[in-house]
Formats: C-alpha cells, structure tokens, sequence
C-alpha cells in the first residue's frame, strides 16, 4: 500500500499501529527494528534461511515486507553460533527488512525423529546427521538472539489434533508455563519484539486461558498455534471466531501456518493481522500456479501450446514475460527455472492478494471483496 507511513512511535520494542477497522478485520503497521510493514502481511517462508529458488531481491519484488525463518532447522544448520559470527540471519540472507523466527518445539514434533518431551524441554535427533540436540524455552530464546530474529516466538507445543481435552490442557498449561519462561529468557531490544503463542487445539474454555495468561505475561504480539494441523477450515474458522477477541486489540496477531488464499480471507475477516505458510512457494516447486482464478498444475498436456500468461493481472517480474507452454516446458524438462519462476508468481500473487484486502479494509469494501474473490477462485482456469 502506498499510504503515508504514520509516523514511527519510539519505543523498547517494536509496536504495531491500527490504522483501519473493517468488520474485525483490519489494516495496520507493524514498526521494527528492521522497517515498517503493512498489515495484514504474508511473511514468505524461508526456512534454512533462503525463500528456496528465489534470491532475497525477488522476493522483495514481490512486495513482501517480513520472512519466516526457523530456529529447528538453523540451529542443526549452520548452528546459531555461526550464523551470529557471520553477522546475523540478516547480514547471511541479505534481507534487511524484518524476520521473524518460529522457536522449534512445533519442527521438532512434526520433523524431528525420536524426540522426548519433558518439563524442561524437547530432547530430539536431528533428521540431517542423527546427532541429539536439546531445546528448552532458554535454548530457543538464546538461539533467535543469535540468529539476530526482529520477532522472537515463544517456545511452545504444538499437540497433534484430534486430541483429548485432556491431553489439550495438559499441553497448552506447559506451553504456558514454557511461554514465561521464554520471556524470561527474552532480551528486550527497541523495535526487536517477542510473541506468545496461544494453545488450547479447538476447546474454547481452554483457548480463553491460554489468552490470559499470555496477556498476563505480556507480550508484544500474540500469535494463535495449534492450528493447521488438519483440522479443516471449518473448525479453524470457528476457532479463531472466539480465539481473536481473547487477544489485545491494539497488538498484532499471527495465525501460524496458514494458509490457502481462501484461508487467509476468512482468517484476516476474523481479525488476523499476520500469516506465513509453505504453500505457494512449495507450490511453485511442484508446478501448481496460484492465481485470482484458483490454482493450475502446469504441468498438465492442455498447457503445452498455451500462449497465455498465467494470470491477466500478474504484477510479478515476470508478469507477462512467460507464457504458460513455456513454464509447462520447463517443468516437464525438469529445468531449474520453472520452480524459480512459479515460486516468485506465486508469491507475488499472495502479496497482491495481500495488498487487495488492505486497500478494500481501509475503504470499507470487504464484504464485497470478499464475495468477487470466493467466487473467482471458484472458476478455475479461463
Ligand atoms: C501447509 O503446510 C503444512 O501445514 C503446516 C502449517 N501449519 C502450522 N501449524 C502450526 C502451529 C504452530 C504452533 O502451534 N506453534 C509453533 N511454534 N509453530 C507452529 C507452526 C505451525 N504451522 C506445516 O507443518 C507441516 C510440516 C505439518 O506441514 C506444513
């Protein structure tokens, strides 16, 4: 969005500023160390410290503002130490905007093999070279100050669903304890910023725990876990329906993990500020095109002689450069190129869809928005 920057609000942390309220959507700024982005943002995935395929330049042609980096899988690789002598995840990637970290207890239940979970923390072998490494609330917090992270997450579980409500109480009040922890641990630093993240899988009652005790901590933005994990849109949905008001108006708020667009729409109309999610670019690596029309598989035959674009509104470097039959070619001949090229179509899509919604909060056209968008992606392929 090309609004004015309201001006940057001085302060030990970073701070996020509501501009607009649409429904319980809204339009901000987060403010950090590392620049001003504007809310709601897609933060592109960048694991192991590279958005894969793509160099740091084209993924900020496409207008993203902040990426996600992964403690789990940069503590195994290079290690934290090294990356801090090689000064910082920014200075390594050369991404001088903002990055925020996820603290590793989620990779390491979903990646990592043989793992144990205690009081103190997750003991777990690395699925790169076996060796056994071990996170704690402490570790996690110490490694984002190494990596150098703008926005530092809390160490948590994340509980596979479904799950009993047992099982989710026993999980979320660890996590909460694991979350005072991690903010023990956490160095405040002026436009550097730390999130609780709230658990408690799809039990309300639980939900409005989690919430509070993070707000009794204190945090500078609340981010809702336990999602995505194969629940489906529609308990993901009516989750985030009584999760959102839990949580502090005035601070930001990221959903871990999501999402399709589809998702993301109904996500930000309940309140959702941030999102990151492996979709489009690992999409982009398996030949699936994200556009305003729904998603394509390029390299299905109708393709080859294709001439067109793959979407007529594409805005990303490549908007109009390529033609569907030569993407179509590329992947069918296994080249580096196609994933390069889809991976940055279909981030730059994410980020217009992004920009579509900001612009339609700040003037109040949601609702209608929201209704031309569901029914475009319905149509699939023109
Ligand atoms: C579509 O991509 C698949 O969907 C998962 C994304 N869903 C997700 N939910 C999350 C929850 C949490 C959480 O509670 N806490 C912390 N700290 N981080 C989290 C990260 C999360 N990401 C990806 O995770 C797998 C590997 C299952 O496939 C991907």
């Amino acid at each position: 969005s090309d609004a004015p920057r309201p001006n940057l609000t001085p302060a030990d942390h970073m701070t996020w500023q509501k501009e607009t309220q649409s429904g319980k959507a809204r339009a901000g700024w987060l403010h950090t160390r590392h620049g001003s982005v504007p809310t709601p943002t897609f933060m592109p995935v960048g694991t192991v410290g590279t958005v894969k395929g793509i160099t740091m330049d084209s993924v900020r042609s496409t207008g993203a503002g902040i990426v996600l980096g992964n403690t789990y899988h940069l503590m195994l690789r290079p290690t934290a130490e090294r990356v801090q002598r090689l000064g910082g995840l920014h200075r390594m990637m050369d991404w001088p905007g903002p990055i925020l970290t996820d603290s590793g207890g989620f990779q390491v239940m979903s990646l990592g093999p043989l793992r144990k979970l205690t009081e103190d923390g997750v003991t777990f072998r690395s699925h790169i070279d076996g060796s056994k490494h071990h996170l704690t609330p402490e570790s996690s917090t110490d490694i984002q100050f190494k990596l150098d992270a703008t926005i530092t997450m809390a160490f948590d579980e994340c509980p596979a669903l479904p799950a009993t409500k047992e099982v989710l109480e026993a999980s979320m009040e660890r996590s909460m304890r694991w979350a005072a922890r991690s903010r023990d641990a956490f160095t405040a630093r002026p436009g550097y910023g730390q999130f609780g993240i709230v658990q408690g899988g799809t039990e309300q009652e639980l939900r409005e725990r989690s919430a509070k005790a993070l707000r009794d901590i204190g945090f500078e933005g609340y981010a809702i876990g336990g999602l995505a994990v194969g629940e489906g849109q529609e308990l993901m949905f009516s989750t985030l329906d009584y999760t959102t008001p839990m949580l502090p108006d005035d601070q930001p708020r990221y959903l871990m993990g999501v999402g399709t667009p589809d998702d993301l729409l109904g996500a930000i109309m309940r309140g959702c500020d941030m999102f990151d999610c492996v979709m489009p670019s690992r999409a982009g690596r398996t030949a699936r095109a994200y556009t305003e029309r729904g998603t394509m598989n390029l390299r299905n035959a109708r393709f080859a002689e294709d001439t067109r674009p793959l979407s007529p509104d594409d805005d990303s470097p490549m908007a109009g450069r390529y033609s569907r039959a030569y993407l179509h070619h590329l992947f069918r001949a296994n080249e580096m190129l196609g994933p390069m090229l889809l991976t940055l179509h279909n981030l730059a899509y994410y980020q217009r869809l992004m920009r579509q919604i900001r612009a339609a909060i700040m003037d109040d056209t949601l609702e209608e928005l929201a209704v031309t968008l569901r029914h475009n992606w319905s149509l699939g392929d023109w």
